[in-house]
């Protein structure tokens, strides 16, 4: 699903109206009929309702959703805050009609802002994506005011006062909803992790906007959905054999991390891949043959640590299909020149994680040798150690992206909502995952993931969108059954399912 700017969304609305064709004011009807359908699947009649409404379209859609849930028997209030002289047409319409049905309150000063009661559920229609400075005055006490009350707050389209692509200015005040219900997508500020208190649980319902337009119109930015990953999965032939699924090599584990290697390979196998091998220091042979015994182990010369020297000889690089290293491997300056001597050979794009990032990092010549369009791993600590330290999400947005596009890497930035940069300049956010997964070694079981699919001859940006989405589903669906705060790594991989 794309993510379009608040001009392009401004766009795709003049062309709805202007070739569906529907009036304006049909538009915003829609909008706010969407909006009550949504809102009356969760909210009772027993909560009074209070709408604040600016003076913009945002405000007009809060005087619609004020009518619909009056003539639904809710109990609404409605304030309109005065903020300005002037009121768009369609506010101007909506509030005569709403006029002939209920009793309307103006806060012209502060004295007018009322007391918001804790049963009471806020709909916040004073700004939408019209935003175009900071908040100050009169808007910024009202929205001071819904903010220290204790009720429900649901916001129109977007928390009046939150920009939806651009960076907010320090000590901005905005509305921190509990929940927002966007029109038609989603806006890139829903994704941002120091944003989530001004948007909390959000949700976006459909408008009927142009959905040709949506298509023709270019993005670099987009939300990875269910329907988009089914296309990408393969589906196997009858006649298959595992030598069609590809033979994968991870290079895993150190003294006291063999168990990162262990839920990488185990997550490998899990994700479809022919055939496994595994090169551990010598110290982890058993433990890797006794607990994932459908794996092939190549033992490191090294009792502790891999440092490419192997204890008996073994096959060239070439004759795997797909390579992955990082997990638990330390940084020793040993296992520096294993991942040295393995970026010179590896011609394929393979995929690179955890302490391969940090000693990539650390020797930045290394940079210049990873394979082009190879996948890396990182979570926000390992990324700002191979780029730089950022001012905000969007900033940071922007480094992910050149990074991704200079070196043509798949780049996976991890975490909530994780962002898949790749070379072609275009960003995915993940829709699935959960905060069960912020759990030591479910990062191994993602780089299990990558290289099975790369094994199995994916290409590697729709390696990373399919394999970051399945992780996160393994993960809601783990979560289902044990709750977010007993999951564990284990318990992702033994819920993955590729069908
Ligand atoms: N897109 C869609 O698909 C659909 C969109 N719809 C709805 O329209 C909404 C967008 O409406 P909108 O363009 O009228 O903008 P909105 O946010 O209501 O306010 C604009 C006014 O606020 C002013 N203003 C700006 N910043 C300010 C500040 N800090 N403090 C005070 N004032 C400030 C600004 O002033 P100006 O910048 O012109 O000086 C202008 O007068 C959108 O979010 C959605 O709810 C649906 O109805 C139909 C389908
Ligand atoms: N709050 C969250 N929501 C969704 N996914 C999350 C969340 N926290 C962590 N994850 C996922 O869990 C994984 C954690 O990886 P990582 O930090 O490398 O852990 P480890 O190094 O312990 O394996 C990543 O795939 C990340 O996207
Ligand atoms: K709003």
């Amino acid at each position: 699903m794309k993510i379009l700017t608040v001009e392009q969304t401004r766009a795709l609305d003049q062309y709805t109206i202007e070739h569906e064709p529907v009036a304006p004011l049909n538009l915003m009807e829609r909008a706010a009929q969407a909006f009550t359908d949504w809102y009356t699947a969760r909210f009772d009649k027993n909560r009074p309702v209070r709408i604040f409404c600016g003076l913009g379209n945002n405000g007009g859609d809060g005087l619609a959703i004020a009518r619909l849930l009056i003539q639904l028997d809710y109990t609404v209030q409605t304030c309109v805050v005065r903020y300005a002289p002037r009121e768009s047409e369609d506010f101007m319409h909506n509030h005569r009609r709403l006029k002939l049905l209920a009793s309307i309150k103006y806060i012209e000063s502060e004295q007018d802002i009322p007391v918001i009661r804790p049963k009471e559920v806020v709909i916040d229609a004073i700004l939408g994506s019209g935003l175009s400075r900071t908040t100050e005055g009169l808007v910024q006490s009202v929205i001071d005011a819904i903010n220290h009350s204790p009720a429900t707050v649901v916001a129109v389209d977007i928390a009046s006062g939150l920009f939806a692509d651009t960076a907010n200015g320090p000590n901005a005040t905005i509305v921190q909803p509990d929940y927002t219900v966007a029109f038609q997508l989603p806006k890139l500020a829903f994704l941002l992790p120091t944003l989530s208190l001004y948007v909390g649980e959000w949700h976006w319902v459909d408008i009927g906007l142009s959905r040709a337009y949506i298509e023709r119109t270019p993005t670099t930015y987009f939300y990875t959905t269910d329907q988009e990953v089914r296309h990408l999965l393969r589906t196997r032939n009858r006649f298959s054999h595992k030598g069609s699924f590809g033979h994968a090599l991870l290079l895993v584990g150190s003294y006291g991390k063999i168990g990162a290697g262990v839920l990488a390979s185990r997550a490998c196998l899990r994700s479809g891949v022919g055939l496994l091998s595994v090169q551990v220091p010598r110290c982890g042979y058993e433990i890797l043959q006794t607990s994932v015994p459908e794996a092939m182990c190549q033992p490191d010369g090294h009792l502790h640590i891999l440092t490419g020297q192997p204890e008996v000889e073994q096959p060239e690089l070439d004759t795997f299909s797909a390579v992955g290293v990082g997990p638990g491997i330390g940084t020793a300056p040993e296992t520096l020149e294993m991942l040295r001597k393995l970026l010179a050979s590896v011609k394929k794009p393979m995929v690179i994680d955890a302490d391969a990032i940090n000693l990539i990092a650390k020797n930045r010549d290394l940079i210049d040798k990873i394979p082009k369009n190879s996948i890396l791993t990182p979570h926000p600590k390992e990324f700002e150690r191979l780029t730089r330290r950022w001012t905000s999400d969007y900033d940071k947005l922007g480094i992910l992206r050149d990074f991704a596009q200079r070196n043509r890497f798949v780049v996976v930035l991890k975490g909530a909502n994780t962002a898949i940069a790749t070379p072609d300049g275009t960003t995915h956010f993940n829709s699935t995952g959960n905060p069960g997964m912020s759990t030591g070694g479910t990062g191994d079981v993602l780089t299990g993931i990558l290289t099975a699919l790369l094994a199995q001859g994916y290409d590697p940006v729709e390696a990373a969108v399919l394999g970051v989405f399945e992780h996160g589903r393994a993960g809601d669906r783990a979560a289902d059954l044990r709750g977010q705060i007993g999951l564990t790594a284990s318990d992702v991989i033994e819920a993955l399912r590729w069908d």
